[in-house]
């Protein structure tokens, strides 16, 4: 059976291959002690969709598992050095400028603190997400949320 592919701005383009990425979801508790919030990061200056909001990830570079690409890029992105990481979703999307396979990974223990070294915003959130605009990959994310709480109304602002 072939995947299902989300356009993110409508547009049906040719098949093509996607690109691997690997997506951190960090999550910690709120006052209540449960698991509902979660780590948005803003895109840096220079990169496509810069301050476009999103969960922190970046591409798999050869011979790299899924986890080992989300502890690299955690790392050279929050500064962070991640413990276990769940699979959870999986996602392709396709844009203009690419086509990507995202691979959500739940993290909930990292040791270190967080630093924003690419010059990135970063918002702990819960749902309706404060943040705006969010990435066309993170909305899908923040339905998965709502429908596993049973959070109902808007996901985001905008
Ligand atoms: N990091 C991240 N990327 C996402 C998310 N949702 C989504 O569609 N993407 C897309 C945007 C980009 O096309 C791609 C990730 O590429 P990137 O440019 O951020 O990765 P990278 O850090 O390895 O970048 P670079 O070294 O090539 O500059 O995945 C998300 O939640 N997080």
């Amino acid at each position: 059976m072939s995947e299902a592919v989300h356009s993110a701005d409508g547009v049906v383009r040719a098949p093509r291959a996607a690109v691997e990425v690997a997506v951190g979801v960090l999550v910690r508790p709120d006052a209540s002690g449960r698991e509902r919030q979660f780590l948005l990061t803003s895109r840096p200056p220079g990169k496509v969709y810069a301050g476009y909001w999103e969960f922190p990830g970046g591409k798999l570079e050869a011979g790299e598992s899924v986890h080992q690409a989300l502890a690299r890029e955690l790392h050279e992105e929050l500064g962070i050095t991640i413990g276990a990481s769940r699979r959870w979703h999986e996602l392709v999307m396709d844009y203009e400028h690419a086509r990507v396979r995202l691979h959500f990974r739940l993290v909930s223990s990292w040791s270190g603190a967080l630093q924003m070294r690419e010059g990135q915003a970063m918002a702990w959130e819960t749902l309706p997400v404060a943040s705006v605009p969010v990435l066309p990959g993170t909305i899908p994310v923040l339905r998965w949320f709502a429908q596993e709480w049973g959070h109902a109304g808007p996901t985001h602002a905008g």
